[in-house]
């Protein structure tokens, strides 16, 4: 008996400490030094029904952890909100004060922490995305880098204006369009493209939902995997046991293996037809990124570390560029004013806005599309006001430390939202209102409320410091390309009278995306 009892005590005496008492000090440490914990998410902590009553009353479709925030705290939270989950407890931080040690004075401690890794784990494999910084780490950045030089970049620029114009033909045939979910097609076309080369325009895979097996294109069961990958954080089973994160038992975990499987076998049969064709040839066609990691020493033997990233870079890449350019002509469609001032750029910098599509495309080069300022304004706005990536994955820094009167520990998890930080209103004038003239030095919108300069670390869609996006170059450039295109010759139109006035959220990693409609409208020459 004694046999069984005594394990079994030391068990539940060690699960004890470890998710109660270990976090409880944690806790306390931070407490002392004045950082709320308004809640955790899960019963232990005492403040379940304050959760609860939060996730009946939460309708705007963010990430709940945004706005249970404000729910908490206030509109204006504090530099630091504590939250637990499960036995994890990390620490939010809401405004730009902290980022100016994380990003710039103390960046070489600034690192990644693998709790987001170990939840994308299926996904996304080991990508270099959530790897600690490293010499790994820095060869596969350098050689992602290299495939998005600027001659690389030309050339997907090209793709992509081809693919716009394609999609403008089609879509023009339906006349009003779900902008959502086509904007996201047309952007999943093009950054496959970019991928993997233009001669697999997003094919469709098998997918598995409810049990039961349908088709779905390649781009959206990417997307779907993610999602589903980010939804396990809030698994119960997850919560209470995290080191059943690398385990996938429930039904639903079970199908996410089956689909991701999917999706790699695919780029396994490319990979294939790739080296096939370099063995006859003796070349890789074409500037994608496949063939370039094809052409690496560090990956060219490694089918896995080529999926990962393959796999990382599509799902960086085409919700937050679809998501930019779904909110920017939503804000547009509001604001005639704001639409006629950009109409009126575009048509004195392109000769051909507004004119014959092919002309256009020509037309539109990486050196002309330089000249748009108010476009260049609209799109920094748009990706202000809602953060494509909402909230960073989890970061951490590598050494005790200090930062804005708090000391941080070391490995402790750390989450950059940057949501709110675009929404500080120390920061930003009328922060809710979309107003492009806020990064023009001309404007008084772009001073802080008090008319002082802004801070740096005030805006940080891309993140910031030695782990900035890589693809913020390629995510200017191609919004700067397909938006004339898109608008040449035609106004969207909100179909939906109430969107007029307050559109519904739209981000890249929210769980449930919204429907937006807008009507095609013909400009008459
Ligand atoms: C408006 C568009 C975009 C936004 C707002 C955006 C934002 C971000 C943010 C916030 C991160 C940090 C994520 C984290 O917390 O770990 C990130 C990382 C990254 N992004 Fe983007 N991104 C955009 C477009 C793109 C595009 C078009 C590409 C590829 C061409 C790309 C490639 C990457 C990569 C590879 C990383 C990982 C960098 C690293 O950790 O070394 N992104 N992006």
């Amino acid at each position: 008996m004694i046999m069984i009892y005594v394990p079994l005590i030391l068990l539940i005496a060690y699960f004890v400490w470890d998710r109660y008492f270990r976090v409880k000090l944690r806790i306390n440490f931070y407490e002392k030094q004045g950082i709320q914990f308004p809640a955790g998410f899960v019963p232990i902590f005492g403040s379940y029904p304050k959760i609860m009553k939060f996730m009946e009353q939460h309708t705007t479709n963010k990430y709940p952890i945004i706005d249970f925030i404000n729910y908490a705290q206030g509109e204006n939270p504090p530099i630091y909100t504590g939250m637990v989950f499960g036995k994890q407890m990390c620490i939010m931080i809401n405004r730009h004060e902290p980022l100016q040690d994380l990003f710039i004075s103390k960046n070489k401690f600034f690192d990644k922490n693998p709790f987001s890794a170990n939840l994308l784990k299926q996904t996304l494999g080991d990508s270099h995305v959530f790897l600690k910084t490293n010499e790994l780490w820095a060869k596969k950045r350098k050689v992602i880098s290299a495939s998005l030089y600027k001659q690389k970049l030309v050339q997907m620029v090209e793709t992509m204006k081809d693919i716009a114009s394609e999609t403008m033909v089609e879509w023009e045939k339906q006349g009003e369009l779900d902008v959502v979910t086509e904007i996201a097609n047309m952007m999943m076309r093009n950054i496959l493209a970019c991928v993997f080369g233009r001669y697999n325009d997003n094919p469709s895979v098998q997918y598995k939902e409810n049990g039961e097996i349908k088709q779905l294109k390649l781009g959206q069961s990417i997307q779907q995997n993610i999602g589903k990958g980010l939804e396990r954080e809030f698994q119960l089973h997850l919560m209470l046991f995290p080191e059943l994160y690398n385990q996938y038992i429930s039904k639903q975990d079970r199908e996410l293996v089956f689909n991701v499987d999917q999706g790699k076998n695919y780029i396994l049969d490319l990979i294939k037809s790739k080296r096939e064709q370099f063995a006859k040839t003796g070349k890789y066609e074409g500037d994608d990124l496949l063939s370039s990691l094809l052409q690496d020493e560090l990956f060219q033997n490694d089918d896995q570390m080529i999926i990962n990233e393959c796999l990382t870079f599509f799902s960086a890449a085409a919700q937050t560029t679809a998501v930019s350019i779904t909110n920017f002509l939503c804000y547009m469609a509001q604001n005639q004013q704001q639409e006629e001032k950009l109409r009126n750029e575009l048509n004195t910098v392109l000769k051909n806005f507004g004119k014959e599509n092919e002309k256009l495309v020509k037309e539109l080069n990486m050196e002309i599309i330089e000249d748009f300022n108010y476009l260049k304004y609209c799109f920094y706005e748009a990706i202000r006001i809602e953060p494509p990536i909402a909230l960073s994955s989890s970061c951490q820094v590598n050494e005790d430390m200090e930062m804005s009167g708090v000391t941080i520990k070391k490995d402790e998890v750390l989450i950059v939202n940057i949501h709110q930080i675009h929404h500080n209103s120390d920061q930003w004038i009328e922060h809710d209102k979309y107003i492009p003239e806020r990064f023009d030095p001309n404007s008084k919108y772009f001073l802080t409320p008090a008319g002082t300069p802004r801070h740096q670390t005030s805006y940080i869609p891309f993140l910031g410091g030695k782990r900035i996006c890589l693809g913020k170059t390629f995510a200017e450039y191609s919004f700067k390309t397909i938006v004339p295109i898109m608008m040449s010759g035609r106004k969207f139109r909100l179909t939906n009278e109430e969107y007029l006035t307050s559109k519904p959220h739209y981000d890249a990693i929210m769980f449930k995306k919204p429907v937006i409609r807008m009507r095609l409208e013909k400009i008459q020459k």
